[in-house]
């Protein structure tokens, strides 16, 4: 009897191990570790994954599988030992740590079907098949079970002849949204506009719109361009001149493109030093970590090509990461360019068929280089010959929710079984990473001077409490905005960087100062200009703005913080000649929207580029001279002791913007706050002094990279339960430990209520703590009573990047 070794897909403690199934005879030899299959489970049918197979069982009485769902395994034997180390690692369930590694589709719901594959005939199938295919273009999977023709099948999938295909069902992921198209052609509605009554101004702009752009648009999009209300649409829609449908929203922007092909350039001495050790790493077929560190603009992207063009001449492959808000269409066209259709982009525009397609082309050997944001890490290669991860230092890397991973783990991780090297390259890498470069644990290559020789920008940081002092209360510095007005004389280009993060705009009354909060949540709404509206981040809450403070009836109650809508307002006041593009969620909310933006900048349409974070990043445009901070410490103040770090990464990023080709380019950072170091040391671009400053910190307060740090999260409704419970986990977990960790708790978290739930932590600091993780898994197996009853919940995160 063939036994099947499976993970159900139940996550939770009792079921997080390997329950035994027999095998049907009739499956004997189609079921493989790493699929996934449909087993019985008390009263319930569901998906499980095959984790082994064996001959014997300590169980008699066993259930047996229903049906296969794969014709090959979606994890390999390097993804299944993978999912092992995960769950080790971050203590999660075995099936998140499968299912993580793998696109949506395959969570999903879909219908089933097989296919013949592209560019076969039917001739080409045993006869018993031919038959089916020939009437029907697919075979939905129940039937072919039903058939008993699995089997035979499976044969033929193994020869490429036929493939399994997924249908996601509409409702799983795909967004449609309300969209407005012209029902006229580019002259009619010339036409159209003569025979609108003259007050019709609104309805002629938005006819003007569709002359320019004949492609349907999203409702919302051309609501706020033109800032018309939904009413002048109407009119149109009842003219008969706009048509209203509901259309898919993803898409994908690299789909009809061509990419001009480019060739490696000569490498610069420097580059050359630093490509070295990375090539003879893939000649020796030898793990070995690198920190590529080098300044903005010094060419480590060339370096990454042509590290993967040797992988690729090796017949291997490669995994090249990098964060989302980087992965701009001028990073693809780089690689495109370079590699042509051997490329797979993994990003999240894309729909889940459409990731599924690319995980798919990756799974079959399509492609051979796959650019991606964090999940891309899982790509099921087989051979990898290299990994990157570029911006190692983004904590978007880190997953935070479970399982709680770091990329840069997985990767070293997967480093070691492929035997590859893995890069980590950053102009700011993080702490962690430095140091251990410092140590020699991973080996340093440097990248010290910029491509063009050029100087990097000078920075004149200002004190923006000085303005104040000498009466000017406008966000434009006196400086900044003389060198605005010479840039524009000058026709060179300017960014203006506004920092978000760590910085909502809320509702306040400038009378008593009181701001609306979250009734179930101690944390400030947000405001929302686009719906008007009050949000909460954490729970979802909404409501409406007050028009009198409910404190002092005053009514001067209203949006404070400094929104890019607001600095474009100002900037059409005091520089009305200046073209400005506002980048921001609202303005690239829409696919292609965000290209678009960046091509009309690179094409000289604007003098100003205005965003928040996604312009800090891989922007690399010649005539930029010019980079404004606005707001340099608002992320500064967070709770967080990796904020300061943050802080000075995301200053040298953005300056990193200016004078990358011939012209000599200039920063000026707007601060309250001048003499932090952090920010004085990012105007003086010194990562190194940075580095010994921070460190000197961390090690005085104990924390990484000098100490690993743990965090165990506990909520309920009840304070009283909350605190008590958090106190027994703080003791025990202490009396586990070496007297050389350190164990602090139980403390309120820095929002100490989310949706009615109180919350308390304990962090745990420690440099060798073997123990650790089965103290952990104790606890929560003490608590899981209660877990499961009485809504109590116990999170962990193993090296946490969010202490809130
Ligand atoms: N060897 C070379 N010869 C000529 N030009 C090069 C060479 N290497 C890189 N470049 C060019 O120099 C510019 C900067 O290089 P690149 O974008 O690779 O730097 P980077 O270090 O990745 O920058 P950042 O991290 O700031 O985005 C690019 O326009 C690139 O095409
Ligand atoms: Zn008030
Ligand atoms: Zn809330």
């Amino acid at each position: 009897m063939m036994i099947a070794s499976v993970i159900v897909d139940v996550p939770a403690k009792q079921t997080d191990r390997a329950f035994d199934y027999r095998i049907p005879e009739q499956l004997k030899h189609v079921i493989q570790p790493g699929m996934r299959v449909v087993v019985p489970f008390g009263p319930r049918k569901i998906q499980g994954f095959v984790v082994g197979i064996k001959e014997k069982s300590d169980f008699d009485k066993l259930k047996s599988i229903v049906e296969p769902m794969d014709l090959s395994p979606v994890l390999n034997h390097e993804l299944l030992q993978l999912g092992d180390w995960l769950t080790e690692q971050t203590l999660c369930y075995k099936i998140s740590a499968f299912q993580v590694m793998l696109p949506a589709a395959l969570k999903a719901k879909y219908d089933k079907k097989i296919r013949l594959a592209n560019g076969y005939d039917v001739e080409i199938l045993p006869l018993e098949l031919q038959d089916l295919f020939c009437r029907n273009e697919t075979i939905l999977w129940a039937d072919a079970v039903e058939k008993g023709i699995l089997p035979l099948l499976q044969r033929e999938a193994s020869r490429g002849t036929v493939e399994v295909v997924y249908e996601v069902k509409e409702r799983v992921k795909k967004k449609k949204l309300k969209h407005v198209f012209s029902k006229l052609t580019g002259n009619e509605l010339s036409q159209a506009i003569q025979q609108l009554p003259a007050n019709a101004a609104k309805q002629k702009e938005v006819i003007e719109y569709f002359i320019e752009r004949p492609e349907p648009v999203e409702l919302r999009e051309i609501l706020s361009a033109l800032e018309i209300s939904s009413a002048t649409i109407k009119g149109l829609v009842q003219k008969g001149i706009l048509g209203e449908k509901d259309m898919e929203v993803y898409r994908d922007p690299f789909a009809h493109r061509e990419f001009q092909r480019t060739e490696p350039f000569p490498l610069t001495n420097e580059q050359e030093k630093a490509i070295g050790p990375i090539l003879d790493s893939i000649e020796e077929k030898k793990q070995h970590v690198f920190l590529l560190y080098g300044v903005t603009g010094s060419g480590k992207t060339e370096v990454y090509l042509q590290s993967i063009q040797r992988v690729l001449q090796e017949g291997k492959e490669a995994i090249f990461l990098i964060p989302e808000i980087s992965l701009t269409p001028q990073m693809v066209k780089r690689f495109k360019g370079r590699f042509g259709d051997q490329v797979a982009v993994l990003h999240s525009g894309l729909s889940t068929g459409e990731k599924y397609d690319e995980w798919r082309k990756i799974q079959r050997k399509e492609v051979k280089v796959v650019v991606g944001a964090r999940s891309a890490i899982y790509a099921p290669f087989e051979n990898i010959g290299i990994i990157i991860i570029d911006e190692e230092h983004e904590t978007s890397y880190k997953q935070e929710e479970n399982p709680r991973y770091h990329a840069r783990d997985v990767a070293i991780e997967r480093g070691r079984y492929h035997k590859c090297p893995v890069i980590l390259g950053s102009a700011t890498p993080s702490l962690e990473t430095f140091a251990r470069a410092q140590k020699s644990v991973y080996g340093l290559l440097t990248l010290s001077k910029r491509m063009n020789d050029q100087q990097l920008p000078t920075v004149q940081i200002i004190d923006m409490r000085e303005e104040l002092r000498e009466g000017n209360r406008s966000m434009f510095s006196r400086f900044l905005l003389d060198k605005l007005k010479d840039r524009l004389e000058k026709k060179q280009q300017t960014v203006l960087f506004l920092n978000k993060r760590g910085h909502s705009s809320f509702i306040m009354c400038r009378d008593c100062g009181y701001v609306v909060n979250c009734p179930h949540c101690d944390i400030s709404l947000t405001y929302h200009r686009f719906s008007q509206q009050m949000k909460c981040h954490y729970c979802g809450y909404e409501d409406s703005v007050p028009t009198t403070c409910p404190e002092c009836n005053s009514e001067h109650i209203r949006y404070f913080g400094t929104g890019t809508q607001k600095v474009e307002e100002e900037l059409g006041k005091i520089l009305p000649e200046a073209r400005v593009i506002r980048m921001d969620v609202d303005t690239t909310s829409r696919k292609g929207a965000h290209e678009k933006l960046l091509n009309e900048f690179e094409q000289g349409k604007a003098d100003i580029l205005l965003g928040t974070q996604m312009i800090a990043k891989g922007l690399d445009f010649p005539n930029i001279t010019l980079v404004g901070v606005l707001s340099a410490d608002t992320m500064l103040h967070l709770p967080d002791f990796r904020s300061s770090e943050k802080t000075f990464q995301l200053l040298t990023q953005v300056s990193g913007r200016a004078g990358r080709h011939e012209l000599p380019g200039e920063v000026v950072i707007q601060t309250y706050t001048p003499e932090h170091y952090s920010i004085e040391l990012a105007g003086e671009q010194d990562y190194d002094r940075f580095y010994d400053r921070e460190m000197m910190i961390r090690k005085l307060h104990q924390y990484p990279p000098f100490y690993y740090i743990s965090l165990i999260t506990v909520s309920h409704e009840n304070l009283m339960k909350v605190v008590s419970v958090t106190e027994k986990i703080t003791h025990f977990i202490s009396s586990k430990l070496s007297k050389d960790s350190i164990v602090l708790g139980p403390v309120a978290s820095s929002i100490p209520r989310i949706n009615n739930r109180y919350r308390y932590q304990c962090l745990i600091k420690y440099k060798r703590e073997p123990r650790l993780g089965e103290a952990i898994k104790t606890v929560l197996d003490q608590y899981q009573q209660e877990i499961n009853t009485n809504g109590l919940q116990i999170s962990v995160d193993v090296n946490p990047y969010i202490l809130m």
